[in-house]
């Protein structure tokens, strides 16, 4: 059984497809990207899988279980967790602060007179632990607003991790990154999930950056799925580079 499996997903806003019928099935350990042209419901698809948007029809499964249509905080505590395009981080608080307060996001409960201190230090681990996995524990103490825009990146993979999540979602990690900071979060990034054998979904725009971590990638246009399989079949798909007017730089 796959661990998300998505079957007919289906978004409308009025009369415009977002997607279209998308089915597809992410193994456990599979790091799988989403491509597609500007507009092609890579956005949509994350937020429909995350809860902050409701699919209009269709399933959607994680580890057997239908999570359509629930709030994005019970997706979240359920396992799946996810990075966004626009920054999300206290640029005043430290990386570790940052990942703190998003592990307890997910595992936080309500004011406990008792228990405080121990949700606190077990909230403080699991920062620490995914801190070091995407190689920032010596930068645990700075400011997250005076780090490198690629150790901003990499740090806020690390709050999503820090949640301990089943199934990652990395919405564009390198987005707004430059060349050489680019590959330097990459290969950071490929070390990570080699090491982790982390499930991922990767939307991502930067095709050097999906062939070097993706191990599958499903490809949208206009909503709906024209190709999902092996990066080298996806990229040698005549509908796939006629989607890409011109194919893949
Ligand atoms: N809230 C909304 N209301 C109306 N239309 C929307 C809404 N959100 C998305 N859309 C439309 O749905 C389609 C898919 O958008 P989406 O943002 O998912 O594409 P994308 O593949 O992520 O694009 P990009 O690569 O530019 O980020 C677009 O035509 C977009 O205009």
């Amino acid at each position: 059984m796959a661990l998300l499996e998505l079957d007919g997903v289906t978004r409308r806003y009025g009369a415009l497809v977002a997607l279209d019928q998308v089915a597809m099935a992410v193994e456990e350990g599979e790091v799988r990207a989403v491509i597609g042209p500007n507009g092609a419901g890579k956005t949509t698809l994350f937020n429909v899988i995350t809860g902050t948007v409701k699919p209009t029809a269709g399933s959607i499964r994680f580890a057997g279980q239908p999570i359509a249509g629930l709030p994005s905080h019970q997706i979240c505590r359920l396992g799946l967790s996810r990075t966004f395009q626009i920054t999300s981080l206290f640029p005043e608080m430290s990386a570790r602060e940052n990942a703190r307060l998003s592990a307890q996001a997910r595992h936080g409960r309500r004011w406990q007179p008792f228990g405080g201190a121990h949700i606190f230090e077990e909230a403080s681990a699991r920062a620490d632990a995914a801190l070091k996995q995407l190689g920032l524990s010596g930068i645990a103490d700075t400011p997250a607003g005076l780090l490198s825009h690629g150790d901003q990146r990499l740090l806020e993979v690390a709050m999503a991790l820090a949640q301990q999540p089943r199934v990652l979602l990395l919405d564009e990690p390198t987005q707004g990154l430059s060349v050489e900071e680019t590959q330097q979060a990459v290969e950071t990034l490929a070390g990570f999930l080699k090491t982790s054998g982390m499930t991922v979904l990767l939307v991502e725009h930067d095709m050097e950056v999906v062939f070097r971590l993706a191990h599958r990638i499903t490809v949208l246009h206009r909503g709906a799925v024209i190709a999902d399989g092996a990066p080298d079949a996806v990229q040698a798909d005549k509908a796939v580079q006629e989607a890409y007017l011109g194919g893949f730089e």
